[in-house]
């Protein structure tokens, strides 16, 4: 039976960066579904209609990674129906032997709510703001309000809301580098698969 490692946090708290640490590490799968969100949302156009026919070559569209993108991604993920047609996909892709890592909001609480695995990965607003400002050369004041507000609305939506699932387990990256967040995450995994 495959295994499955779900991943979910706020923006910039570093869960992508164990994610892809943890399926290197194992040999898993991994997918980072805040992207199909972006892709979504930077195909443009009636969100529903560009969820519904989204294509792996939407996945490498420029710019997905920007500031905007992010904040386009998060306006149309409070649709349902945005969001109901990228769960079949989910799915599936979780399902792969030997396992999968998945990371993003909704991943314990309603894609894989089965997961042995879940972990919710945090770190102050400050330092995700500072991280993610150096990594996009923006400016940290900027950024601190933009992912407050992306947090705002990832939290507060009526379907899916961004929260750790009751059996999730809590990594806060504020004060570890990611070499010790990524072995923090290991020895999790390790336990859980005995
Ligand atoms: N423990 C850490 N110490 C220092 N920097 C970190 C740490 N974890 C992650 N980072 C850096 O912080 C930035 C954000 O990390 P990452 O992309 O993993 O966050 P994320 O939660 O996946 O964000 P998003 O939801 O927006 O995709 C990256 O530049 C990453 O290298
Ligand atoms: N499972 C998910 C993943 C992402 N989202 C939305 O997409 C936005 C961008 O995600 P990143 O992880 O790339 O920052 C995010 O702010 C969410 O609005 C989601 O709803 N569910």
């Amino acid at each position: 039976m495959p295994f499955i490692i779900a991943i979910d946090g706020p923006a910039a708290s570093g869960k992508g960066t164990i994610a892809h640490a943890l399926a290197e590490h194992y040999g898993f799968h991994h997918l980072d579904t805040g992207l199909l969100y972006r892709a979504t949302g930077a195909k443009g156009g009636d969100p529903v209609e560009a969820a519904r026919t989204l294509a792996p070559a939407d996945l490498e569209r420029d710019g997905l990674r920007s500031s905007e993108a992010g904040q386009i991604a998060s306006r149309i993920a409070i649709i349902p129906e945005v969001r109901s047609a990228l769960v079949e996909f989910q799915r599936r892709f979780a399902v792969q032997e030997p396992g999968a890592v998945l990371d993003g909001r909704d991943i314990g609480t309603v894609i894989c709510p089965d997961a042995p695995v879940k972990l919710y990965v945090i770190a102050s607003n400050e330092v995700r703001a500072q991280r993610r400002a150096a990594e996009l050369g923006a400016d940290p004041a900027q950024m601190l309000s933009e992912l407050r507000e992306r947090d705002r609305r990832d939290r507060e939506r009526d379907t899916a809301p961004m929260r750790p699932a009751d059996d999730a387990l809590i990594i806060d990256t504020s004060n570890i580098s990611i070499d010790e967040a990524i072995a923090a995450a290991i020895s999790i995994v390790d336990h859980r698969r005995g």
